[in-house]
């Protein structure tokens, strides 16, 4: 890579693709050379270094495989990568020019990032354990990436602890009342006017509980995070999950 790094947004149409976009011009280093959206040919990616990705979950396996064909670094912040994706792209990376680099991060907010350790940090402590994530009403799935990677590291905790299941008795829910599963543990979804990006995280013990929470009011609150992965993604080749590993966390 030359002095700066030039960067291409795909989705840069979009909540979080115009703010980076934004962040991107105003960074130290950093070139924005190129916008793409939903329709556009992404051809030579703009002669972009690093790619930041954000645009919806069907859409972002083929833009990210785009970029590693062309050995073109990737920072991802659209959800839906669960393993099975995950086990595609490490294929197809080991096919890409050496050196190449993705990111794939499930929640690009510092407060967000501990959180999640935190809350695998507690999980084998606790019997019960369940997570609620609060989102604006104009998001697409569910739940949300972050709720899953969430319950993905509390799940394994709990099982390398050698708990068993969370006690729950309920036996009749004709209407999905006690929420999905994810990894064993129950995730509930809310979606409300006026919120941006919440989670809770509720551990219960014999006359105690846990409440871990993180609020992101603002998508100013990702921005760090995204730049940070833009600046240091070409020193990690291979498919990396969570910007945690870039903080030494
Ligand atoms: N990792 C993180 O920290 C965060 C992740 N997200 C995730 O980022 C994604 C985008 O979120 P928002 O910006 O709120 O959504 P949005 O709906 O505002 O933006 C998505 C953009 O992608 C575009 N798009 C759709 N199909 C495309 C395609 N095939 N190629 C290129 N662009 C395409 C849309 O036209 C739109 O402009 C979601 O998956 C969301 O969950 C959102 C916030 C933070
Ligand atoms: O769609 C959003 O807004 C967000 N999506 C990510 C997720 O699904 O976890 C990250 C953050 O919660 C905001």
């Amino acid at each position: 890579m030359s002095d700066m790094i030039k960067v291409s947004v795909i989705g840069a149409s979009g909540r979080m693709g115009s703010t980076v976009c934004d962040a991107v011009e105003a960074a130290t280093g950093l070139e924005l050379v190129g916008r793409f959206d939903q329709g556009d040919d992404l051809g030579d990616l703009a002669g972009a270094d690093v790619v930041v990705e954000f645009s919806v979950p069907d859409a972002s396996p083929a833009n990210v495989a785009h970029c590693v064909e062309r050995g073109v670094h990737c920072v991802v912040g659209t959800t839906g990568w669960r393993e099975e994706r995950l086990a595609r792209l490490r294929a197809q990376i080991e096919k890409a020019p050496e050196g190449t680099g993705v990111l794939i991060a499930p929640n690009f907010a510092i407060g967000a990032i501990l959180m999640m350790s935190f809350a695998a940090q507690a999980a084998r402590f606790y019997e019960s354990v369940e997570v609620v994530e609060l989102h604006h009403p104009r998001k697409v799935d569910a739940p949300s990436g972050t709720a899953a990677r969430t319950a993905d590291l509390i799940g394994a905790a709990r099982e390398e602890a050698g708990l068993g299941p969370i006690p729950d008795a309920t036996e009749h829910d004709p209407d999905g009342a006690r929420g999905a599963r994810v990894h064993g543990v129950p995730v509930h979804s809310v979606r409300l006017r006026g919120l941006v990006a919440h989670q809770e995280v509720l551990l219960g013990g014999e006359g105690e509980m846990l409440t871990i929470r993180h609020d992101s009011f603002d998508r100013a609150s990702f921005m760090p995070g995204v730049i940070e992965g833009v600046r240091r993604v070409g020193e990690h080749p291979g498919v990396t999950v969570g910007l945690e590993h870039y903080l030494g966390l």
